[in-house]
């Protein structure tokens, strides 16, 4: 059977989003279904536009990346989400939309599912796996499936070796294609293993 995935991400300035792309890329070559969604921007227009980066991508993503739903986690049979770093930490619009799902956990709604993650952080050693590890604790809350990438293919060392999830360092300059092939490499086996644990 195929999986069905959804790739739920935040990104200001569009880093975070080119992963979750290619992670959507590599899931569907694997034959899921998958919906690729932002969470809300919650941040005031006065603050994304003292960011010309964070306007450009805000305008740019509006109406081509649909926003995600509570809808979107009932549906998929496997979760990647993703997030920049923010002080170590995940973004507060990404945490805004995991603490609306208390309903879903109720019912049980995550458990059994795999869950993967990933990020960008400005430098290497700027958080990124401190980001993947916070954001990892909500998959120890829902009952998911933890499913990082581990060093499970040579992509995964090629883009730095990080085997918490894949992660872009933004002062290397723009996302690399390494980094987007770890992306699809870490779609590709979320949705192999999510077709068999749902299987
Ligand atoms: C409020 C704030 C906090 C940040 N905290 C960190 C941090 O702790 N470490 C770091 O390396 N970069 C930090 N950054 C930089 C972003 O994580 C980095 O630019 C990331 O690549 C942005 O991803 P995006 O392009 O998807 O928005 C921070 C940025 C902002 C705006």
């Amino acid at each position: 059977m195929s999986a069905k995935i959804a790739v739920i991400y935040y990104s200001a300035t569009g880093t975070v989003h080119q992963l979750a792309q290619a992670m959507a890329e590599g899931a569907e070559k694997e034959g899921a279904e998958v919906r690729l969604r932002r969470v809300g921007e919650l941040a005031p227009d006065a603050a994304i536009d003292a960011n010309p980066a964070w306007r450009e991508h805000v305008d740019a993503t509006k109406d081509q990346v649909e926003v995600a739903t509570l809808d979107d986690l009932t549906w998929a049979d496997g979760y990647a989400l993703g997030s920049p770093t923010r002080y170590g930490n995940i973004a507060s619009q990404l945490k805004q939309f995991i603490d609306s799902t208390g309903g879903l956990w109720a019912q049980g709604v995550f458990q059994d599912k795999p869950f993967t993650g990933f990020s960008s952080a400005h430098n290497l050693h700027g958080g990124n796996e401190s980001t993947l590890l916070a954001l990892y604790n909500t998959a120890h809350h829902w009952g998911s499936l933890i499913v990082s990438p581990g060093f499970t293919d040579e992509s995964v060392y090629a883009a730095g070796g990080n085997p918490y999830g894949t992660v872009h360092p933004g002062a290397a300059g723009p996302v690399t294609d390494a980094a987007l092939d770890a992306a699809r490499h870490q779609g590709a086996r979320l949705a192999r293993l999510t077709a068999k644990v749902a299987a």
